[in-house]
């Protein structure tokens, strides 16, 4: 599929910021640390998932900056991630990638590749991109996505405390399908267990390169990083094909889980996170955008997969 639209989302990315062999397309600096999902059974009426009934799981977990740049200051990435990868009693693994923006810019997975391409037209040295103008380019270009613009912005200008003290959202609704057989869409959101104050624009130039990495894993030494999962119940009039679309706020929203993260860990084999490996219970919705990524994510995985230069 060398002209297929995820092969062309995977080489736009590339140019970029410049390729970088072995690592992920997007999202390429990150690190992995083994976890803790304890359900807490509230969401048994509503899926027969094995990681959403009352025992513990052991869990993945990769925290990223977006950049395609692995070696990008942590204070420059306007989106954070966290990946997860829940491991069944049965062996086999739901997946949920989520990050930091609680929507997407757009439900076209070509309008997505347009965007890149203006970003990539605002470089201001040989491995970065000016995201303020390119985001200047992008609200000219496509007003009718200024508010999530508009938010990735901000979140630019506020760089983080720490990966342990933000929100996470997979953004893509799904089907939540319970015993017998009743399907309920849902929208995920992790909250930290600790919500601290993001430093001011200012304290960053202060900020070392690797300072959330760092950070995190100090935090995790003391034991002090978790999170929670809630679902929020979808209405017949929320749209379960439109990632740019938050749902109203007041959405009944269930809290079914805590995250402990317990230890950074080197991977042992290279890692995929797919949104779309959800297992039993979980059915995925139609969203345009959460199918392109099964496609774009295997471009990416295959490739860095055959590099020489490998990273997991
Ligand atoms: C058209 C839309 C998108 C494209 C083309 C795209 C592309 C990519 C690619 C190529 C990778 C690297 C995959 C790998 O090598 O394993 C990646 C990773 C990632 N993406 Fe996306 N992405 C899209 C949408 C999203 C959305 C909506 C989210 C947030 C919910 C997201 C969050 C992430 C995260 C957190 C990672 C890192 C996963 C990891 O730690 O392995 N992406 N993306």
């Amino acid at each position: 599929m060398s002209n297929s639209l995820p092969q062309n989302a995977v080489n736009t990315l590339e140019q970029l910021q410049g390729k970088f062999p072995g690592y992920r397309r997007a999202h390429a600096k990150g690190e992995f640390y083994e976890a803790t999902f304890i359900p807490n059974g509230n969401a048994i009426p509503y899926t027969t998932a094995p990681h959403l009934q009352q025992e513990p799981v052991a869990a993945t977990v990769r925290f990223s900056n977006s950049p395609p740049d692995p070696s990008a200051a942590d204070f420059l990435s306007p989106a954070k991630g966290m990946a997860i990868h829940f491991h069944q009693p049965d062996g086999s693994i739901s997946h949920q990638v989520c990050t930091t923006v609680p929507m997407f810019v757009t439900k076209d997975p070509k309008t997505f590749i347009d965007m890149l391409k203006i970003l990539g037209s605002h470089k201001t040295g040989i491995h970065s991109v000016d995201l303020g103008l390119g985001v200047a380019k992008l609200l000219t270009t496509f007003p009718e996505h200024k508010n999530t613009l508009l938010t990735l912005k901000e979140q630019l200008k506020q760089p983080p405390i720490s990966y342990a003290a933000l929100n996470y959202y997979p953004i893509h609704a799904f089907f939540l399908v319970n015993a017998e057989g009743k399907r309920q869409s849902i929208k995920y959101e992790w909250h930290p267990l600790k919500d601290e104050k993001s430093p001011s624009i200012l304290d960053n130039i202060h900020l070392s390169k690797n300072y959330l990495h760092e950070d995190l894993e100090k935090r995790v030494e003391k034991g002090s990083v978790g999170f929670e999962l809630y679902i929020r119940i979808g209405e017949d009039t929320d749209p379960t094909d439109d990632p740019t679309d938050k749902w109203p706020s007041d959405r009944q929203k269930i809290l079914v889980g805590r995250l402990t993260i317990n230890k950074k860990v080197l991977p042992t084999e290279s890692l995929l996170f797919d949104p779309t490996i959800v297992g039993e219970g979980i059915d995925l919705s139609e969203d345009p955008i959460l199918h392109f990524r099964h496609d774009a994510y295997a471009v990416s995985f295959d490739r860095r997969n055959k590099e020489d230069e490998k990273t997991p």
